[in-house]
């Protein structure tokens, strides 16, 4: 479950001397300084705002406590209120300037953090969406630390990166506060005012350890929250509404939710409760800090050697100083959303920029006429999170212009392997090369600029059905409606989809999602169509190699067979080249060449007549479905080596 960097030490959450180390104190400089380097996405406006409330809150307590001697110490000398008004109006100044800071407060915060979360997020989206492949999202580690960067928070605490910059200036505010306290109080007791800012510092210091410890120890649970989410996103989505009523599995869900919230919530107050008792030398040193503060000019002022107004001054001052270590949101603040900066800093090291700049400069894929010769010479392949090879050792080549069927049983990696072609991964070994050039080096976007798919679980866009088609070929999807509607027509001329177009209430200008204002939703069968017609749309437009992974699964017959008519024929006709892979044979048996995928290798090659008289793997599918059909059929005597089609 934890992928947490091992690098970022845990501190020790006790009050100990180790927080004044230099190594500890340079991780905590460095960590302020790439949180306020943040502040460049902030306006203006905001930062200023920002600037100002900072100073407010810093000098307010510095100047009641010089300010309060001159009132108390004149009021007993009896004079007249005129010469008290100065020292009384800089007082209520002061107070009205706590009070405007603290209404202003949450206004500017927001104001500072909302660019700074914005700038995070884009930078989590470029990670996502910029690397070549798509390896790299299913990574555990690459989940959890999105997770990380990108929630929001719960209720009483927030992720945001933008409010930890904040919360560290509202912090350096307070900590210039407490050095103009601290030097109000020297001017009467120098080492008081020392020993007292020091014990504050270090136990600031001890709060923020603990902050951190638990928020580390909980960020360790990121998998954990997933697990949460995803019981969350099947009781509240609509994807598993329908199953989840029929199957009955409220309960199931509901208790499946509790549980994981629980193996999540558990291990976070068993954190807190054993923070909580290791408090005693914390709160030793902060009754110490008050006693002193109040017994040392209280005893002088007994003594006759401090006067009442002098006393105030030096009661005032000592809460000036300990304002650093109040306890208001601002920790938590820090501690969550520097977490939220630290994980996008985590997956820039590992998938950023490296991966994008692997990719800046790679030459585009040049086109020499035909359809492109694919190669795949020794591949091997193995997803991140497993460890046996799906493909091992495995040759195959897509001649020009041909339909390559390929046969295999589930799980035998023949999705896997499209995706190997289309370079959404790339191989641990071997290489897949395109008329002769290695995929790894030239540009993906150039390839995929070639490449139409249909994939089982292809997306169902939620755009009008205009928009669903033209993504094939991205490039047209911003052509006036008019002139795309007139390219969709073209490019899906004859095929299936275009009895489905017409029947659309607003035609291609129908907006296809269900629980959008005005929308509807298609059957898997229509979905399937629209598909059809976003790859007739690719091939017109470019692409000359076509995957087609199950297209047909969701079918009736007859459109089954319009598809075939459609799309294979129509990319026979484009000099296109297919990749197909269906499990009902009867699809494929007019494929030019059909290659069987068994143990992470091509096992058999040929036609459908050639792989029948090799009496192999093959064969001995076709007849299995031949045999399924022959108990159904009305021509009775259906020869097992027959090898005509079965009767689908
Ligand atoms: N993203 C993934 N992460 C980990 N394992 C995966 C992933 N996708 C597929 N696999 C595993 O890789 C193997 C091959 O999967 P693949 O989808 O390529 O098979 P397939 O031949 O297309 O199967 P089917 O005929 O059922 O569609 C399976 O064992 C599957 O569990």
């Amino acid at each position: 479950m934890s992928t947490h960097d091992s690098s970022v030490p845990v501190p020790d959450p006790r009050l100990t001397l180790g927080a004044l180390h230099p190594r500890e104190l340079r991780a905590l400089l460095t960590e302020r300084r790439d949180l306020l380097a943040l502040l460049r996405h902030a306006g203006p406006a905001s930062l200023t705002g920002m600037v100002l409330l900072t100073i407010g809150a810093a000098t307010t307590m510095p100047v009641i406590a010089l300010l309060v001697s001159q009132v108390v110490d004149r009021a007993a000398h009896g004079v007249s209120l005129a010469e008290l008004a100065a020292p009384l109006v800089g007082i209520a100044v002061a107070l009205l300037v706590q009070q405007l800071v603290g209404a202003l407060t949450e206004l500017v915060k927001v104001a500072v953090s909302r660019p700074i979360d914005g700038a995070l997020r884009s930078r989590l989206r470029a990670l996502a969406i910029r690397p070549r492949g798509i390896a790299h999202l299913e990574e555990p580690a690459f989940q959890d630390d999105a997770q990380r960067a990108g929630e929001i928070g719960e209720g009483w605490w927030v992720r945001s990166a933008g409010t930890a910059v904040f919360s560290s200036v509202v912090v350096l505010g307070r900590l210039l506060g407490a050095v103009l306290s601290a030097g109000v109080l020297a001017a009467h007791f120098p080492v008081l005012a020392v020993l007292l800012f020091t014990a504050t510092l270090l136990n600031r210091s001890a709060q923020r350890r603990q902050w951190t410890y638990l928020v580390t120890e909980s960020d360790r649970l990121a998998g954990g929250q997933r697990r949460v989410d995803y019981y969350d996103e099947l009781a509240a989505g609509s994807a598993a509404a329908k199953e989840i009523r029929l199957f009955g599995l409220a309960g199931w869900l509901i208790g499946r939710r509790a549980d994981a919230h629980w193996a999540l919530r558990s291990p976070y107050w068993a954190l807190r409760r054993s923070i909580l008792r290791r408090q005693w030398l914390t709160i030793a040193l902060s009754v110490g800090c008050g006693v002193a503060a109040f017994l040392v000019p209280g005893l002088a002022a007994a003594r006759g050697e401090l006067s009442a107004g002098d006393l105030m001054t030096c009661l005032t001052a000592a809460a000036g100083i300990f304002v650093v270590t109040q306890t208001g949101m601002e920790s938590f603040d820090i501690e969550y959303g520097k977490g939220a900066l630290a994980a996008v800093q985590r997956l820039e090291r590992r998938y950023g920029d490296a991966a994008i700049a692997q990719q800046r400069g790679l030459p585009g894929l040049p086109r020499s006429g035909q359809a492109p010769e694919v190669r795949l010479e020794n591949v091997s392949f193995t997803y991140p999170t497993v460890e046996r090879p799906v493909l091992s050792g495995l040759n195959l080549e897509i001649r020009p212009g041909e339909v390559l069927a390929v046969v295999g049983v589930n799980g035998a990696g023949k999705t896997t392997l499209t995706k190997l072609i289309a370079g959404l991964y790339e191989p641990g070994d071997g290489r897949v090369t395109v008329d002769g050039r290695d995929l790894t080096e030239v540009d993906a976007e150039s390839w995929r600029r070639r490449i139409g798919t249909i994939y089982q679980d292809y997306v169902r866009y939620p755009a009008t059905a205009r928009d669903n088609i033209a993504f094939g070929a991205p490039e047209t999807a911003d052509l006036p409606d008019a002139q795309l509607d007139a390219l969709v027509r073209r490019s899906t001329g004859a095929s299936s989809a275009v009895d489905l177009l017409d029947s659309l209430p607003q035609g291609l200008g129908t907006l296809l999602w269900r629980t959008g204002s005005g929308g509807r939703d298609l059957s898997g069968g229509q979905w399937q169509k629209l598909a059809v017609a976003r790859t007739l749309h690719a091939t017109a437009h470019g692409r000359d190699l076509v995957i087609l992974d199950e297209p047909t699964a969701n079918m009736d017959v007859k459109a089954e067979l319009e598809f075939f008519r459609s799309v294979v024929e129509d990319c026979r006709e484009r000099g296109v080249s297919v990749v197909l892979i269906s499990h009902r044979l009867s699809t494929i048996r007019d494929a030019d060449r059909i290659v069987v995928l068994d143990g992470g290798r091509i096992t058999e090659t040929g036609n459908h007549l050639e792989l029948l008289a090799a009496d192999g793997t093959y064969a001995h599918l076709w007849r299995l479905q031949a045999a399924r059909f022959d108990e159904t059929s009305t021509t009775p005597g259906h020869d097992e080596d027959d090898d005509s089609e079965p009767a689908a």
